[in-house]
């Protein structure tokens, strides 16, 4: 049976409070942040229980695609690599296992839904240049998979879950907020499909459920002085106030995971605006090893697979 590699690449996250200032700095670029920064930072992990859950569920979600893809196929078996973006293992480091283990070939996705020149493209970048570098494996890349249908299907199925609980009444002052981790303003000059692909994970999740109005929102901005892509999240609560909403169901789908942005920027930031005005917050699970969205990722891996022996034949 033929082998190939599966690199899971994902964002990565401090595993202890000793790791903060290394992963902070990786974060931006080598520069060391301020001590209030710093401290900001650790306020926040803090308050979501001290560290973040993301390494266990980043670890658990790619195991569990390995599994997955090879249960349900006996072409191709895969073994999974994890390479991460600002902490250890890094992205190179699992190319240079790969290598090193004589795999040739191998596909990648990075646990995030939708492609921007902030996310997919410096993961799948960072791959490929590691990877000519050593004389590595050939590596075909996903792009995004924010269209899979497991993946819609999931959100429709836990936000109708949420709707199916409400009064008429209480659903005609209800809206769903969908969201992604805002970016600088920026991209939009670069023809970055980050925004459009974000309102069409939107619309499909949408025509899966119940009819309420949905608006689309950014979150979790950085500490830059440059524009960055809005409204906010919070903003927009307020402003969906005003026009007479009282309910409010957040679907961060940027995020596949519990961590950082979701437990602290919703959790806690929105649902103290919620708390402020009087308004119902709810907040779908988070996708972490569902079944059904794990699936959604072995399907794209697959399929993927199978587009580079088509590719070799034909090319
Ligand atoms: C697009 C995107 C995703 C989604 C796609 C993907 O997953 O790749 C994402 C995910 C995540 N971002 C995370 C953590 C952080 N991101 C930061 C800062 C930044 N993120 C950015 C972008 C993104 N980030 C940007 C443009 C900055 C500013 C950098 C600068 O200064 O130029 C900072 C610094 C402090 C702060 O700004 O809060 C932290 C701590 C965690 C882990 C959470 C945990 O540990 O639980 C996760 C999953
Ligand atoms: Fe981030």
């Amino acid at each position: 049976m033929k082998q190939m590699g599966l690199l899971v690449m994902a964002y990565g996250t401090p595993y202890s409070e000793d790791d903060l200032l290394p992963y902070y700095t990786h974060i931006r670029h080598g520069k060391t942040p301020s001590p209030e920064l710093v401290e900001d930072l650790r306020k926040r992990y803090e308050a979501i229980g001290g560290i973040s859950p993301l390494a266990a569920i980043t670890q658990k979600q790619a195991e569990a695609i390995e599994k997955a893809i090879n249960t349900a196929q006996h072409e191709i078996t895969f073994k999974m690599y994890l390479g991460l973006k600002h902490i250890d293992p890094f992205i190179e480091d699992a190319v240079q296992q790969m290598k090193k283990d004589g795999i040739r070939e191998a596909v990648s996705i990075v646990l995030a839904p939708h492609y921007s020149t902030y996310s997919a493209e410096i993961y799948n970048r960072r791959a490929i240049n590691e990877s000519r570098r050593i004389g590595g494996p050939i590596i075909y890349t996903i792009d995004s998979w924010y269209d899979e249908p497991l993946l819609i299907q999931y959100w429709a199925k836990h936000i109708q879950d949420i709707l199916k609980e409400m009064t008429e009444s209480e659903k005609k002052q209800t809206t769903i907020i969908f969201s992604a981790h805002s970016l600088p303003e920026k991209i939009k000059q670069l023809n970055d499909p980050y925004p459009v692909q974000l309102e069409e994970t939107a619309r499909l999740i949408a025509e899966n459920i119940d009819p309420v109005p949905y608006h689309i929102g950014w979150q979790s901005e950085g500490n830059t002085p440059e524009p960055w892509l809005r409204p906010d999240v919070q903003d927009l609560t307020r402003e969906l106030f005003c026009k007479g909403y009282r309910s409010f169901i957040y679907a961060p789908v940027g995020f596949v995971a519990d961590h950082l942005e979701v437990l602290y920027d919703n959790d806690i930031e929105c649902k103290a605006v919620t708390d402020e005005l009087n308004a119902r917050y709810d907040r779908p699970p988070m996708p972490n090893t569902d079944p059904q969205f794990i699936k959604a990722l072995a399907n794209a891996v697959f399929r993927r697979a199978g587009q580079s022996k088509t590719s070799k034949v034909s090319g």
